[in-house]
C-alpha cells in the first residue's frame, strides 16, 4: 500500500538514511529504493545497479543510491489534494533585472562569439511549511504524465520534481531518447502555434542528439515533431530511437549530457558561459536521475498444451534516466525552485523572463 511505502520512507528520512520514491510517466506504480546506511556512493563506470542522481556539471560526481531494498505501491489519489489554483507570486524585481541582463549578454555572445544557443536559468526561494511527503503527494496528484520523484541523501540534500524530459531509456541494447525544447503557455481549448524561435531552438536539440548518436547507434529512427503538454505548458518533442552497436552507457551518456535542451551549442562554450555568468550553482538541476541497470524479468510460454513446462524466463537489463527539470530542493523550511529556458538570436529578454515565471509555477503550485 502507498501508505506503507510512505511510512517506510518517512522512517528512513527520520533516521537520516537515503531513499528515493518515484513514479514513471503515465504509470500508476510508485517505486521506492532504500539504502540501508548513509554511505555516499558514486558512479564510476555505469556498470553497477542503483538509482543515480547526477549534477549538471560533468566535472562533479554522480551519486548512486544503492538499492538494498525495493518496494512498490499503486498510486491512489488522495482525497485531500484539491485542484491546483492559479497563482500570484510576488515578483522579485532584482532577479528579473539580473535575468534580463543575462539574456542580453547571451544574445551578444550569440551575435559576436559564435554561440548558437545557451540555456539560462535561475533559482528562486519561497518559504514552505509543507513536508516533503505532502509535496510529493501533490506532485503525484498533479502531474500524471511527468516523472515525479522525491530523493533524499543526508549528505547531499532533499530534492523533488516532476520532469517531462527523458534523457535516455535502454532495454538491453535498444535505446530511446528525446529532444524536448520550446515552450508555450497552455490556453485551454487551443492548440499551440509555434514561432520560428521555438521551432529552431528545438531543432538544434534534435540535430545535436542525432549527431551525438549516429556513430554508435544502428537503425536510428527520428519521429515527427509533436506538441506535448507538461502541466500548464506546451513543449515540442521529437523521439529518437535505435539499437546500440555496443552497450556502453558511459559513452552514450557522455555524448548526450548535457544536451542543448539544458546547456547549449557549442556545448563547451555554452557550459563555460553558464558557469561564468549565472550567479548561482545549478547543482542537480538540469542533471539527470533514474534507474541504472535494473533487471526486469519476463516470463513467456509457448502455445503448447503444457504451458507451465514450456514457460521460460528472460531477464532484461533496463536503464531509465530523466533530465532533472521542474524541480526544487527543500532546505531550512524553504523551497529552492530551479527554472530556465533556451536563448537564441531570436530571444526577447522580457519573454524569456516570463517563460521562467511560467515554468516556476509547476513547483510553486504545490508549494504555496
Ligand atoms: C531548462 C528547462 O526546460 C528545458 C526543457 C523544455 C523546454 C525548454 C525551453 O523551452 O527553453 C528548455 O530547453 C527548464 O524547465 O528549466
Amino acid at each position: 500500500m502507498l501508505h506503507d511505502l510512505f511510512y517506510k520512507a518517512k522512517n528512513h528520512f527520520k533516521t537520516s538514511k537515503p531513499f528515493v520514491l518515484y513514479r514513471k510517466p503515465s504509470e500508476s506504480t510508485v517505486n521506492g529504493v532504500f539504502q540501508k546506511d548513509d554511505v555516499l556512493h558514486y558512479v564510476e563506470d555505469f556498470s553497477k545497479t542503483g538509482f543515480i542522481f547526477a549534477p549538471f556539471n560533468t566535472d562533479d560526481r554522480i551519486v548512486l543510491l544503492q538499492s538494498d531494498e525495493k518496494h512498490e505501491a499503486e498510486y491512489i489519489a488522495s482525497e485531500s489534494i484539491k485542484d491546483l489554483a492559479s497563482l500570484s507570486v510576488v515578483q522579485d524585481d532584482a532577479q528579473k533585472e539580473f535575468h534580463i541582463n543575462l539574456v542580453h549578454k547571451a544574445i551578444e555572445a550569440i551575435e559576436n562569439a559564435g554561440v548558437k544557443k545557451v540555456v539560462l536559468s535561475r533559482k528562486l526561494e519561497v518559504g514552505t511549511r509543507k513536508s516533503a511527503f505532502t509535496l510529493f503527494d501533490a506532485l503525484l496528484a498533479s502531474y500524471s504524465n511527468a516523472f515525479c520523484y522525491l530523493w533524499y541523501h543526508p549528505k547531499v540534500g532533499l530534492w523533488l520534481g516532476a520532469t517531462p524530459e527523458i534523457l535516455l531509456r535502454t532495454e538491453n541494447k535498444q535505446l530511446k531518447t528525446m529532444s524536448l525544447a520550446g515552450t508555450k503557455k497552455v490556453e485551454e481549448g487551443k492548440a499551440p502555434v509555434w514561432g520560428t524561435k521555438e521551432l529552431e531552438e528545438q531543432k538544434l536539440v534534435t540535430d545535436y542528439i542525432v549527431a551525438a548518436l549516429e556513430s554508435s547507434v544502428d537503425n536510428l529512427t527520428i519521429s515527427e515533431t509533436e506538441s506535448v503538454r507538461a502541466g500548464s505548458l506546451w513543449h515540442l518533442r521529437t523521439s529518437v530511437s535505435g539499437r546500440l552497436a555496443t552497450y556502453n552507457l558511459k559513452e552514450i551518456i557522455a555524448a548526450l549530457h548535457p544536451t542543448p535542451a539544458v546547456c547549449g551549442l557549442p556545448k563547451a562554450q555554452a557550459k563555460a558561459f553558464i558557469l561564468e555568468n549565472e550567479n548561482y550553482a545549478r547543482e542537480y538541476y538540469t542533471g539527470f536521475l533514474g534507474e541504472l541497470n535494473f533487471k526486469e524479468e519476463n516470463f513467456r510460454s509457448s502455445n503448447r498444451r503444457n504451458r507451465e513446462n514450456q514457460a521460460y524466463k528472460t531477464v532484461k537489463n533496463t536503464t531509465s534516466l530523466y533530465v532533472n527539470l521542474r524541480c526544487m530542493q527543500l532546505k531550512d523550511k524553504k523551497a529552492l525552485v530551479y527554472v530556465g529556458g533556451g536563448i537564441t538570436h531570436e530571444s526577447d529578454p522580457e519573454k524569456e523572463w516570463e517563460e521562467t515565471v511560467a515554468k516556476s509555477n509547476t513547483m510553486l503550485k504545490v508549494v504555496l
